[in-house]
């Protein structure tokens, strides 16, 4: 997530005050026994309140796990604000669905892969909830913030930006922008190790920015865009300011995205001004405007330039975060595991036989599976979103015996399907050897593998995530020797919007000898 969604329940309560907790205000004076009428009478309306509030909570929890009392007005606020994965582990831990309560907001939790599943592939009773700020900063009339079957028939159009051969397009700009990097990286990373958080991201940022505009925007662009855009990621925290006031951090983020708006608007117009020459597409943009001219193409024809720049700019928001924590816990886990790290080099050596300087194909990456189970291993042991809340729309009876309320909030997690041992012996190992075979457990339970979702908000970008993240893994492992300085913070996560290792991944990269 992508991540546009909030992985805490504490984004969508922040923002909304209750009319319940809305009491006027009255004159507290002691002027005699009217003023101790209006006191008693305060207490009494409190007082009121809050048993209504608990009756509420209990009628709404029913059976379910989960404390038999919610703190009054606030709820789990207080843990929703610094959220830890041995919370939510706890919480987890309590029951396939349990129950809490942060403000007036009923949320439940599904651990299970059923229940997990049931919630994301059952959009008569569940949608996407996205955070408060995300309607200001990606604007309101973006495509994410489309449900049912208009989402349905927009996303079935924006499939083609991802098609194999899609992505065998955009692979030589990936090998392009990652050499470039790396070729900076010799200079930046000297004797000591230092965290690699924002060279990553900063990467992955640039990558996207080119695979998506081509030469369409200039490279100081992309640069500006880049450095803004980690105000958007800050704006999808846990819990914000909900008016866009000069100073907070959604002022500063609707900022970055109008930069970033006049750069993607532009490239828009440059790419259909340029496919209007017959010229051969090099980046989405142009192929996004090539598909729409194909004579066989069925679906609507007419994009604005606006429009367009919205769709990229909700790939760039839903793709940084995510894309970054899953780079660099591929770096840490490679790092750690100096022999899977070496078996990524004799793949490489196998394929690419001493040409390493020559660009990577998608044909070439077909040829190396090993690097690609790396990759999906990484993913699944920390994956970059462990859960996505989705809210209920309408009541809906998840199990025989629970019905979960309207409007409650359902936050399916992937962690735990990831983590089966059922599916995956040894669940917090690291062995991609566990996807060599087509019989393996893993491979025979594909549904287990939720680190994309499920259902018809799927991760819509998966491939071109997976080949960016195989790309610059196997290119910086034929390129640089790597030493991971792990510190006590190196296996706890910091939750931003996605996780990442709380030390920020301190490498070192020494340039070897090809
Ligand atoms: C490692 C990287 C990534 C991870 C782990 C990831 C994960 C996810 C997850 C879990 C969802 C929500 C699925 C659901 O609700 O069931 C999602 C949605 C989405 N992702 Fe990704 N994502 C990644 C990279 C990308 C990239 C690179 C792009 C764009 C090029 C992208 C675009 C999207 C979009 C547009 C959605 C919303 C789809 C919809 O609502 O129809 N993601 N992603």
């Amino acid at each position: 997530m992508s991540f546009f969604k909030s992985a805490s329940p504490a984004a969508a309560a922040a923002p909304t005050a209750s009319p319940l907790y809305s009491l006027p205000t009255f004159p507290f004076a002691f002027n005699g026994p009217k003023s101790y009428t209006w006191l008693y009478t305060t207490g009494a309306i409190v007082f009121a309140l809050l048993a209504l509030e608990q009756t509420v909570y209990r009628r709404r929890k029913r059976h379910l796990p989960g404390d038999a009392w919610t703190i009054p007005i606030i709820g789990k606020f207080a843990d929703s604000m610094k959220p830890t994965m041995e919370g939510y582990k706890r919480q987890w831990d309590s029951g396939v669905l349990s129950a809490i309560s942060v403000f007036h907001i009923f949320i439940v939790m599904a651990s299970s892969n059923a229940y997990a599943r049931k919630i994301l592939n059952s959009p008569t009773y569940a949608e996407p909830c996205l955070v408060h700020s995300a309607k200001q900063i990606l604007l309101p009339d973006n495509w994410v913030f489309l449900t049912g079957k208009t989402h349905v028939d927009y996303r079935r159009g924006l499939t083609n930006l991802f098609t194999r051969k899609a992505i065998g397009l955009y692979i030589s700009k990936q090998d392009t922008i990652t050499r470039e990097h790396f070729a900076r990286w010799r200079d930046e990373f000297g004797s000591s190790p230092q965290p690699i958080m924002f060279t990553a991201r900063y990467l992955n940022m640039d990558t996207s920015l080119r695979v998506f505009c081509g030469d369409h925007i200039p490279a100081h662009a992309t640069k500006e865009i880049s450095e803004k855009y980690w105000a958007v990621t800050q704006a999808l925290e846990l819990v914000n300011f909900p008016f866009a006031w000069p100073g907070t951090k959604v002022y500063k983020a609707i900022q970055a995205r109008k930069v970033a708006m006049y750069w993607l608007e532009l490239a828009a117009s440059r790419s259909k001004e340029e496919m209007a020459t017959g010229a051969e597409p090099s980046c989405l943009l142009d192929r996004w405007v090539q598909t729409l001219a194909d004579p066989a193409y069925k679906g609507r024809r007419e994009f604005s330039d606006h429009e367009m720049a919205m769709v990229v700019f909700s790939f760039l928001f839903a793709s940084q975060d995510a894309m970054s924590s899953g780079l660099i816990y591929g770096f840490q886990h490679l790092a750690d595991h100096p022999e899977v790290l070496a078996k990524v080099r004799a793949e490489q050596e196998r394929v690419r036989k001493g040409n390493y300087e020559n660009p990577l194909t998608i044909e070439l990456m077909d040829e190396m599976p090993y690097l690609q189970a790396v990759v999906k291993e990484s993913l699944r042991l920390q994956p970059p979103v462990v859960m996505v809340p989705y809210k209920s729309t309408k009541a809906f009876p998840i199990s025989d015996d629970y019905t979960v309320p309207a409007g409650s909030m359902l936050i399916p997690s992937f962690y735990n399907s990831l983590h089966d041992e059922e599916v995956y012996p040894e669940p917090y190992a690291f062995l991609p050897e566990r996807w060599l075979d087509p019989q393996s457990v893993a491979n025979q339970n594909p549904k287990h593998y939720m680190v994309w979702g499920a259902g018809p908000h799927r991760c819509i970008g998966l491939e071109y995530a997976t080949m960016n993240i195989a790309l610059v893994l196997g290119i910086a492992a034929m390129q640089f020797d790597w030493e991971h300085e792990v510190t006590p913070l190196s296996d706890k996560i910091d939750i931003i919007a996605t996780v990442f290792p709380k030390d920020g991944c301190r490498m070192k990269f020494t340039p070897r000898k090809q």
